[in-house]
């Protein structure tokens, strides 16, 4: 049987994106990392099925939603719970990492410069550390990851919202000693850390 082929459409930064080109790497597994321009967007999203991206074609098939693309790619990775209620807290972390990104739309949107930065300053003071205090204990109690002291496809999405995080306000993990290290084991898994050299000269262009 013909292996398996993925195709990755996402813009051309790290955002949701990453989360699937981390768990792509980390699987061995080879697939097109397409990049789309942002001029070309307009016309690429009405192929979309849902307007937005990342997209993961699988056999040729387009499946949306990052969170849900991770998930199964971890099954197929052996990345889940070592049981019912672990795969539970997984999915628990996940949404609730959409709930926190969710808080931002505002910032994320705004384009007024003086209104985006009270949205910036609202979310950084007032949302973040919400939820990066209570993550940071978590981590802490799993020993160092995010579900059950071991690596699961939750750690991800997880380190790609953190990293997201960190781009928008660097400086934000130094208070986060736990998260902060969390972010640096995903990016050191070796598989990882290997396409993350070669990773430029892998991106395509639509
Ligand atoms: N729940 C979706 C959200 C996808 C999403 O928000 N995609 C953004 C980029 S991160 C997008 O496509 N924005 C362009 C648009 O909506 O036109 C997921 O996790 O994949």
């Amino acid at each position: 049987m013909a292996p398996t082929t993925y195709k990755l459409y996402y813009f051309d930064t790290n955002g949701r994106g990453q989360i699937i080109r981390y768990l792509l790497a980390y699987g061995n597994q080879d697939f097109e990392d397409i990049r789309i321009p942002k001029e070309k967007w307009p016309e690429f999203k009405k192929k979309t099925p849902y307007g937005q991206v990342p997209i993961l074609e699988i056999d040729g098939k387009p499946i949306a939603q990052s969170f849900a693309i991770a998930r199964y790619l971890g099954k197929k990775f052996n990345l889940v719970g070592k049981n019912d209620l672990e795969d539970l807290e997984c999915d628990s972390l996940v949404d609730t990492l959409e709930d926190l990104v969710k808080r931002g739309t505002n910032y994320f949107d705004e384009e007024n410069p003086e209104q985006k930065e009270i949205y910036r300053k609202k979310y950084y003071e007032e949302d973040v550390p919400f939820y990066l205090e209570k993550f940071d204990v978590m981590v802490s109690k799993n020993g160092g990851y995010s579900v059950g002291s071991q690596l699961t496809w939750a750690d991800f999405p997880f380190v790609g919202t953190l990293e997201e995080l960190e781009n928008r306000g660097p400086g934000l993990l130094k208070s986060y000693p736990a998260l902060s290290s969390l972010v640096d084991k995903v990016n050191n898994l070796q598989r990882v850390k290997s396409w993350k050299e070669k990773s430029a000269q892998q991106k395509k262009y639509i």
